[in-house]
């Protein structure tokens, strides 16, 4: 079965007067039907850029390149007659920043109504499924007639979910969605896009710094580090017993949000991500790497199959795809 959203060789590089800036380089990406994919890393690893990629939504100054298959449409050279159409009705965007996203002088019913109206509704049942999705999202209908300020962070973050519900796309693509909540709040609006998502069959992109939180939602984990993916695989295995360094350090580094009670002391990182613009030789991540080699700065890892254990053929739902070779000896690696 092909995959609902194919990415292939993704770039993103934005243009500025001190150069390019690669802010996305070389992804490849796969979501089934149905499945729910977490794209982790921490801020400036191109995680947005790939998100805002997906639907064309990126600034002028980006230049992309690659494609990205929709239902075996590419997005990248479809007219904007049929992007249009896919926005909302095929896949939609619940953005970082909720207040930012609602119009603050229009009721929030009014808001949710919208997009159905724009592909073709009428006005009587967009208000029904409006007042409908303010049930599912457990704000209560009655609150439709509040303005966004009249709302806390979390709600507002629920009218934003049922926005992107409102035309019951075939994907939904969530950036940050509990960012600047708090973290009995995130839990709670995590697990409401993972079941409201799985209920209806929609696939989910949902993107975080922390690994976590998409552990607890998603069945499919991306690590991005410095524009690429570095590892990808199950859930629970990329979460658990992550192949590559930054996995392993990004995992160790947060508070366990779904499981609070999880004894668990969270290990920061040192560094930060490195600028785009100037990007350390070899594998971009050796300079924070606890295990870099004298190899480190002069060979930039491609990503390598692993699978849990040597022997006959690989169960590939638990394979695992990862950049660093460096923990080879707990796993078989197969084939390049
Ligand atoms: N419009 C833009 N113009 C120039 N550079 C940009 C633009 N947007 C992002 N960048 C740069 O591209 C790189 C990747 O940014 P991006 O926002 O995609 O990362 P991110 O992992 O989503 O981080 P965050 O979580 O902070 O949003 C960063 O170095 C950022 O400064």
């Amino acid at each position: 079965m092909n995959p609902l959203l194919e990415v292939r060789g993704l770039t993103v590089t934005y243009g500025s007067s001190h150069g390019d800036i690669p802010a996305v380089r070389g992804v490849d990406l796969s979501v089934a039907g149905g499945e729910k994919v977490g794209i982790a890393g921490e801020s400036g690893c191109g995680k947005s850029s790939l998100a805002l990629a997906l639907l064309r939504l990126l600034p002028r100054t980006a230049t992309v390149d690659g494609e990205i298959l929709f239902d075996g449409e590419d997005v990248l050279t479809m007219s904007f007659g049929r992007l249009r159409a896919v926005r909302w009705a095929g896949a939609s965007v619940v953005f970082q920043g909720a207040m930012h996203a609602l119009n603050p002088v229009r009721r929030v019913e009014e808001q949710i109504a919208e997009p159905i109206l724009v592909h073709g509704g009428d006005r009587r049942s967009a208000r029904i499924r409006a007042a409908e999705l303010l049930d599912d999202v457990g704000l209560g209908a009655a609150r439709g007639r509040a303005y966004p300020h009249e709302l806390s962070g979390g709600q507002r973050q629920r009218v934003m979910i049922a926005m992107a519900l409102a035309c019951t796309p075939k994907l939904i693509v969530a950036d940050e969605p509990t960012t600047a909540l708090d973290v009995m709040i995130q839990a709670q609006i995590l697990r409401l896009v993972g079941g409201l998502v799985a209920d209806r069959g929609i696939s989910l992109v949902m993107i975080s710094h922390d690994l976590s939180v998409l552990a607890g939602t998603c069945d499919r984990l991306a690590v991005m580090y410095a524009g690429r993916v570095v590892e990808q695989g199950p859930a629970a295995r990329v979460f658990a017993d992550g192949r590559h360094p930054y996995s392993r350090a990004l995992a160790a580094a947060f508070p366990r949000v779904g499981d609070p009670s999880a004894r668990h002391n969270p290990q920061g990182l040192p560094g930060d991500p490195p600028d785009p613009s100037d990007l350390p030789p070899g594998c971009a991540f050796h300079p924070r790497c606890p295990v870099a080699l004298p190899i480190c700065p002069t060979v930039d890892p491609p990503l390598r199959r692993w699978h849990p254990a040597p022997g006959p053929a690989p169960a590939e739902a638990g394979a695992i795809d990862a950049a660093c070779v460096h923990v080879r000896e707990s796993h078989a690696a197969v084939g390049p």
